[in-house]
């Protein structure tokens, strides 16, 4: 982020995409890219004092039916342990569950809860640490909800040099016939 600039990239996704995000996405390519100004320490920064996000994704549900699969946003570019702000508009309150742990570590833990919170209009929820390695979520259909929700997402996106040492040392290390779990890098 330059100053209090963060890009904000325009693309439409079809609802049944697991993430507009992912690599195997079949999302559109950008059709714009605009600035926007959150002014001087803007109330995000100021929650959370030492973030460093550089990109805001904004998805819009049109209505009750628009939902977001289970997933996680463990996408490589964001690094192995992403801090996330969601900040949700509109409906007066949307659920978002988080379930299923997804990794070898927190199985042996037992550790299969799920929780559901609801977000209301103005809320910030903050995900970070493992969440995204060791946690799903999802936004469900909402069958009474007939208004649009927007839901903001901030987040730090690493340079891509980053990635692609990431994705070498993976190789690498299947080449040497390593298998750790997973590759968070
Ligand atoms: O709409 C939301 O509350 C979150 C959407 C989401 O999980 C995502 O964009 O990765
Ligand atoms: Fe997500």
């Amino acid at each position: 982020m330059s100053g209090n600039l963060l890009k904000l990239i325009s693309k439409h996704h079809p609802i049944e995409d697991p993430h507009p995000n992912s690599e195997n996405s079949t999302a559109e390519k950008p059709k714009k890219v605009l600035q926007l100004d959150l002014g001087n320490g803007s109330q995000v920064h100021k929650a959370l004092p030492g973030s460093s996000f550089n990109s805001l994704l904004l998805n819009r549900y049109k209505g009750g039916n628009d939902y977001v699969g289970w997933h996680a946003d463990d996408e490589k570019l964001y690094g192995p342990t992403p801090q996330i702000a969601s900040v949700s508009f509109g409906f007066k309150s949307a659920e978002r569950c988080e379930g299923e742990p997804t990794s070898k570590r927190a199985k042996k833990l037992n550790n299969s809860d799920q929780h559901a919170f609801t977000l209301k209009h103005g809320s910030l929820l903050v995900m970070s640490g493992f969440t995204q390695r060791e946690w799903l979520h999802s936004v469900p259909k909402r069958v009474k909800a007939d208004s649009t929700r927007i839901n903001l997402t901030f987040r730090h996106i690493r340079p891509r040099k980053l990635h692609a040492g990431a994705w070498m040392v993976k190789k690498l290390l299947v080449a040497l016939q390593w298998k750790p779990v997973a590759f968070y890098m």
